[in-house]
């Protein structure tokens, strides 16, 4: 599986640990984050991961600044793209299953490294139930 991974400087810590974690895991993790802590636009390394889930290029995205909201809503800006901006492996696991989400928004500065990596194996092994809530996704962009 081949994942997508952006960062500004308030997720540099955490992205180095999910990727080593997923790395290790076998995952294929392709790196757009900034890989300093020296303060950057979370846009500019937020839109290259969404046009890799986009495109197909990745399967999944997981995207990380301060608060989580910036990327998430970078994200959320392109069509294809179900970011889900998230605090607990429980509404992780919501995510995939109701939402479809494709990409996880981790807000590193109100969580662990330990509950992160938590939330990205969670969203990487939950799978969307479909049923009731397939015609509810196929609803969600506005065009
Ligand atoms: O965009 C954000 C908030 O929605 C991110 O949390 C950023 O990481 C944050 O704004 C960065 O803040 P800083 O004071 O410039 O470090």
């Amino acid at each position: 599986m081949k994942l997508s991974i952006g960062n500004d400087h308030a997720g540099t810590d955490y992205k180095f640990a999910i990727q080593k974690h997923l790395e290790k895991k076998g995952y294929h993790v392709i790196n757009h984050g900034t890989n300093t802590t020296e303060s950057v636009d979370y846009p500019d390394f937020i839109h290259p991961v969404a046009n890799d889930v986009a495109s197909k290029q990745a399967d999944f995205g997981i995207i990380i600044c301060g608060s989580g909201n910036g990327a998430n809503m970078t994200a959320n800006k392109h069509q294809a793209v179900r970011s889900a901006l998230c605090w607990t492996a429980e509404i992780t696991a919501l995510a995939r299953q109701h939402n479809d989400a494709n990409i996880l928004s981790i807000p590193a500065r109100f969580t662990s490294v330990q509950q992160a990596i938590n939330m990205v194996d969670t969203f990487l092994e939950t799978p969307f139930e479909g049923g009731r809530h397939q015609n509810r996704v196929a609803k969600i962009p506005n065009s």
